[in-house]
């Protein structure tokens, strides 16, 4: 099992540039960083090829999330917006190859964050999504890259929000490149069982995000993590983990996380980096790799 680190817990826009965070983390003692993929097609490929040299010189893994917006949603009710969609992920999933990206999570399916004011067709959203997901699949797995559905809560995605619909819609689009993520911040909202959750997609289990119920650094919080770190071992996950503090307000981000208070106590980039340091050995200690 490789840890690591969603570099937005440092920042405040999708857009920031990831380069610099590739030794950072390295640094503080990270197998993986996780980038935003949402601004990637930005990057010039000179810019690709450094931060590739950089995480080889680092000794570091990337992956990507994403969560597309409404434009780019495969499931959209709308072919023009699906065809978009699929252009951008090609693309996106072109630039990300050029990082030696190997896994990419998020709601790929769908578009992030919902927009409840629209009314809700969960059915037909999700026959979308398969076909969606079903069409830049084969071009994901030419590139070596899976694609790893994430399940969210209910006020974040309607499509997904427990593991055993992620594992139902996984199995419908049937390629082996396609796998179901999960991520505790939404299965302490979602599901019966940390447990069985994770059981439940047992070798479907492509990618996975660790964060407490207030999107604190794990080991701050009141999520089971031994039970998590149990049902890891028991479906032999050697997958990655990759922790997700979301604790700053401010931009985007702190928007579309809906961050509207101070989770860091004030901590300026030093005692940032120091939570993150001891919430890697928590997650070492607790969850295994
Ligand atoms: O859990 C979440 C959102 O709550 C993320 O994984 C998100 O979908 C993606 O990271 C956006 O970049
Ligand atoms: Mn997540």
């Amino acid at each position: 099992m490789k840890h690591g680190i969603y570099y937005s817990y440092w920042e405040h826009e999708w857009s920031a540039k990831f380069g610099p965070y590739v030794e950072k983390v390295a640094k503080l003692g990270f197998d993986v960083i996780e980038v935003a993929a949402h601004h990637i097609n930005e990057y010039s490929d000179a810019d690709l090829a450094a931060i590739k040299q950089s995480a080889r010189d680092n000794g570091i893994i990337l992956t990507a999330g994403i969560g597309p917006s409404r434009a780019k949603n495969l499931s959209s009710p709308d072919s023009t917006v699906r065809a978009a969609g699929k252009a951008f992920f090609e693309q996106t999933l072109t630039n990300v190859a050029k990082l030696d990206i190997k896994t990419i999570g998020g709601a790929l399916h769908s578009y992030w964050p919902v927009d409840y004011t629209q009314p809700v067709d969960k059915v037909g959203d999700r026959a979308r999504g398969v076909e969606g997901i079903y069409g830049i699949a084969d071009f994901a797995n030419d590139l070596g890259i899976n694609l790893c559905i994430e399940v969210l809560n209910r006020f974040e995605n309607h499509v997904l929000n427990t593991a055993a619909e992620g594992v139902a819609f996984v199995n419908d689009v049937g390629k082996s490149n396609v796998k179901v993520m999960l991520d505790t911040f939404h299965m302490n909202i979602e599901e019966d069982s940390f447990g069985d959750a994770i059981r439940t997609a047992g070798p479907l289990l492509g990618h996975f995000h660790t964060g407490e119920s207030n999107r604190r650094v794990p080991g701050k919080g009141r999520i089971p993590w031994h039970e998590v770190g149990l049902a890891l071992r028991k479906i032999h996950y050697t997958g990655v983990v990759v922790m997700e503090p979301f604790v700053k307000t401010g931009g985007t981000i702190g928007s579309d996380i809906r961050v509207w208070r101070d989770l860091t106590d004030g901590a300026d980039e030093a005692k940032m980096d120091e939570d993150a340091r001891n919430s890697l050995a928590f997650s070492r200690f607790v969850l295994g790799g």
